[in-house]
C-alpha cells in the first residue's frame, strides 16, 4: 500500500510552494516523502524533484511542433500524460517502495480538476496500484475576504471533489499574509445563516433564492471547511499533515500524533 497527495488549486494558490515546505517538514522530522512535479511548464524546484512529467514530454517542443499556446500546450502534455498512464507512468511508479508517500505537484488549470478527465484517470490509476489518494485543494486566504470569493471558492473546490471522487482536504493557503485574522476565520468553519445573510447583504433582491440554494448546497457538503496553513509554522504544516494523513490512513499502524490541538494555538 503506497499513499499519494494529489495537490490541486487555481494557478499560484500555493501548491509548488507547499509542497517544498512539506519537503522540508518531513526531512525535519525524518520521514521519507517524495515530490512528483506534473507541471510541464514549471522550470525551479525548491525540492528534489523524485519523478518529472517534463521526463516524459517538453512543453517547448510541443508549442514550437503543434503551434499551441501556453495553455493548449499544457493541456496537450497531459492528455500525453493520459496516454502514458500504463507504460510511463507505471514504469516509475515501480521505482519506489511499496508504502512510499507521494505528494503530485498538479499545473494550476482549473479545467484539469473540474471537468477534463486526465487527472481522475490518473488517480483511478494511482488506485489500481494501490495508492490510498486525498485530494488537498489549496485556495488562496487572499481570496477569502468576503462572502461571494468564498462562495465562489468552495464551488471550484467541490467541483474538484466532484470530479475526482476522492477524500478530501481543503487548505487556505498564505496565512502568513492575512493581517486581519477576523476576517478570514469567519469562513474556517462558516455557520450557515451567517453566509446567507451575508450573500444577501452583497447581492441584489433576487438573487435570494439563488442564494439560499448555493448555502444550503455548501453546508450539505460538510466537507466544505478549510484548514489554515502557514508556511511559517512548524505546527500549523504538521496539523495540516495530520489532516490529510488521517484521511489516507497513513501511520495508523504507527501511531500518529494528531489529536486535537487548535492550529492557531501557537499564536
Ligand atoms: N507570503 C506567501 N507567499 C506564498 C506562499 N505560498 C506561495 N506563495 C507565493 O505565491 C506565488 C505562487 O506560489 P506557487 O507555489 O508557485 O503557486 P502554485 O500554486 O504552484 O502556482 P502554479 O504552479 O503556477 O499553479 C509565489 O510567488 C510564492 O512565493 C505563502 O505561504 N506565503
Ligand atoms: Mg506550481
Amino acid at each position: 500500500m503506497g499513499y499519494a497527495q494529489l495537490v490541486i488549486g487555481p494557478a499560484g494558490s500555493g501548491k509548488s510552494t507547499y509542497c517544498s515546505s512539506l519537503y522540508r517538514h518531513c526531512e525535519t522530522m525524518q520521514r521519507s516523502i517524495h515530490i512528483v512535479n506534473l507541471d510541464p511548464a514549471a522550470e525551479n524546484f525548491d525540492y528534489p524533484v523524485a519523478m518529472d512529467i517534463r521526463e516524459l514530454i517538453n512543453l517547448d517542443d510541443v508549442m514550437e511542433e503543434l503551434g499551441l499556446g501556453p495553455n493548449g500546450g499544457l493541456m496537450y502534455c497531459m492528455e500525453h500524460l493520459e496516454d502514458n498512464l500504463d507504460d510511463w507512468l507505471t514504469e516509475e511508479l515501480d521505482n519506489f517502495l511499496d508504502d512510499d508517500y507521494l505528494v503530485f505537484d498538479c499545473p494550476g488549470q482549473i479545467e484539469l480538476f473540474s471537468h477534463v478527465p486526465v487527472l481522475r484517470n490518473f488517480v483511478e490509476h494511482l488506485k489500481r496500484k494501490n495508492f490510498n489518494v486525498c485530494g488537498v485543494y489549496l485556495l488562496d486566504s487572499q481570496f477569502m475576504t468576503d462572502v461571494t470569493k468564498f462562495i465562489s471558492g468552495c464551488m471550484a473546490s467541490l467541483s474538484a471533489m466532484i470530479q475526482l471522487e476522492l477524500p478530501h482536504v481543503n487548505i487556505l493557503s498564505k496565512m502568513d499574509l492575512v493581517t486581519n485574522k477576523k476576517d478570514v476565520e469567519d469562513f474556517l468553519n462558516p455557520e450557515p445563516q451567517f453566509l446567507l445573510s451575508e450573500l444577501n447583504q452583497r447581492m441584489a433582491p433576487q438573487f435570494a433564492e439563488l442564494n439560499k440554494a448555493l448555502i444550503e448546497l455548501v453546508d450539505g457538503f460538510s466537507m466544505v471547511s478549510f484548514v489554515p496553513l502557514d508556511l511559517r509554522k512548524e505546527r500549523s504544516i504538521q496539523y495540516v499533515l495530520a489532516q490529510i494523513d488521517n484521511c489516507i490512513q497513513y501511520g495508523e499502524d504507527a501511531e500518529v500524533k494528531i489529536k486535537d490541538f487548535d492550529p492557531e494555538d501557537d499564536d
